[in-house]
């Protein structure tokens, strides 16, 4: 199996490279692909990149390309990592809208590309920011299935860690989801949250010792509250401490927006989260993850069948995704992720996607 990553010299992109080569996901005869950008810093240092890598993993690297082209991007998977990034650091505005604007080139660029000159299998996981917006351009060109946003399993890796954290257990004995749009207003399908080795009576009793008496009805209010309390500390260890005391939905969105506004990226995370999709891809299973997906009335939201882009669980195979795993929600979760839902759908429109 081969793998092209685009925006390979980024902080995510490389991370994921040498993610992929360490943990031996792609062996000696498959390729892997570094895709940087004609005209921009990475045309060249996409081979600088090559270089250092077969450098770092001689013995186990597999063949390693460059690409400068997006028609030249050939894989079985695709990762999309290129594009602006959110600042870091504290102070630093956040625009989304130009974000949006600016990425938006660079999605329809690849995707065109893919649509004109790919293999029509490729399955594209995207990373870069708005995920959303990537997702809507890049599956409205290649097919619904084929196109998977990792924000979500991100999401979903970090509330399974804080959920193990706080009860002082590994996150493989943790299994739930979060849905809806990746960050800010994820949505925590606490109903979905089950712990290996525990009965249901055992887990609905912790589970409930963990949310207290708390609904997602509040949740995006205690996300504000939560953020303006934390950015009150300027020592950086002790407002990462203030998070310890959080409930652990909470915790998932509050610790990775502290490392970026202390000024650190959540590369290495989303790089992780990223290669277990690949690893998901290439495996040849059906296995269930989350990811945000382009819904075409798979599951209802408000009484009707929701079409747009939204983080759910997917089973995900070598095609891509199948199905939507998302079994009777709580009534919080299923209005929270109606709105998330609508949200999205208005964002996507206010920039340009859809088309
Ligand atoms: N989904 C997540 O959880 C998550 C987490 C972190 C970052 N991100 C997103 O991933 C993206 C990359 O983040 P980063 O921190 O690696 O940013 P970065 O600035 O370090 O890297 C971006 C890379 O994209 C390259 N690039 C830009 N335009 C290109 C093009 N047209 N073709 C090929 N390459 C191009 C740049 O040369 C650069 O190497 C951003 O959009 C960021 O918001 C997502």
């Amino acid at each position: 199996m081969d793998v092209a990553i685009i925006g390979a010299t980024g902080d995510v992109g490389r991370a994921v490279c040498s993610d992929l080569i360490e943990h031996g996901e792609l062996g000696a005869g498959s390729r892997l692909q570094l895709v940087g950008r004609a005209g921009g810093s990475s045309e060249a240092a996409v081979h600088g990149l090559r270089v250092d890598l077969i450098d770092a993993y001689d013995e186990k690297a597999p063949h390693i390309d460059v690409a400068t082209s997006p028609d030249d991007v050939v894989a079985d998977v695709v990762v999309v990592a290129a594009g602006r990034t959110i600042p870091t650091g504290t102070g630093q505005t956040i625009d989304r809208d130009r974000l949006a604007a600016d990425n938006r080139i660079v999605f329809e660029q690849y995707a065109d590309s893919l649509a004109r000159h790919g293999s029509g299998h490729e399955v594209v996981i995207v990373v870069s920011n708005p995920v959303e917006l990537a997702v809507e351009v890049f599956a409205r060109r290649l097919g619904r299935h084929r196109v998977i946003g990792m924000g979500a399993w991100l999401d979903t890796l970090r509330f399974r860690r804080e959920i193990a954290a706080t009860l002082g257990i590994r996150r493989q004995r943790v299994s739930g989801f979060v849905a809806g749009q990746h960050g800010d207003r994820m949505v925590p399908l606490w109903s979905t949250v089950r712990l290996r080795g525990l009965d249901a009576d055992e887990r609905l009793e912790i589970v409930e010792r963990l949310r207290g008496d708390r609904t997602l009805a509040s949740f995006a209010s205690e996300i504000a509250t939560a953020k303006a309390h934390v950015t009150t500390q300027t020592d950086m260890a002790a407002a990462f401490g203030m998070v310890d005391a959080f409930p652990p939905d909470l915790q998932a969105v509050i610790r990775p927006y502290l490392t970026h506004t202390s000024g650190a990226k959540t590369a290495n995370g989303t790089a992780s989260a990223t290669v277990d999709l690949i690893r998901t891809v290439l495996d040849g299973r059906d296995i269930v993850v989350a990811g945000q997906v382009l819904l075409d009335g798979e599951i209802e939201l408000g009484g009707m069948p929701w079409r747009g882009v939204l983080g759910v669980p997917v089973a995900v195979g070598p095609e891509g995704w199948t199905r939507v795993m998302l079994d009777d929600l709580a009534p919080d979760e299923s209005r929270l992720l109606w709105e998330v839902g609508q949200a999205i759908n208005e964002a996507i429109v206010a920039w340009g996607g859809g088309q």
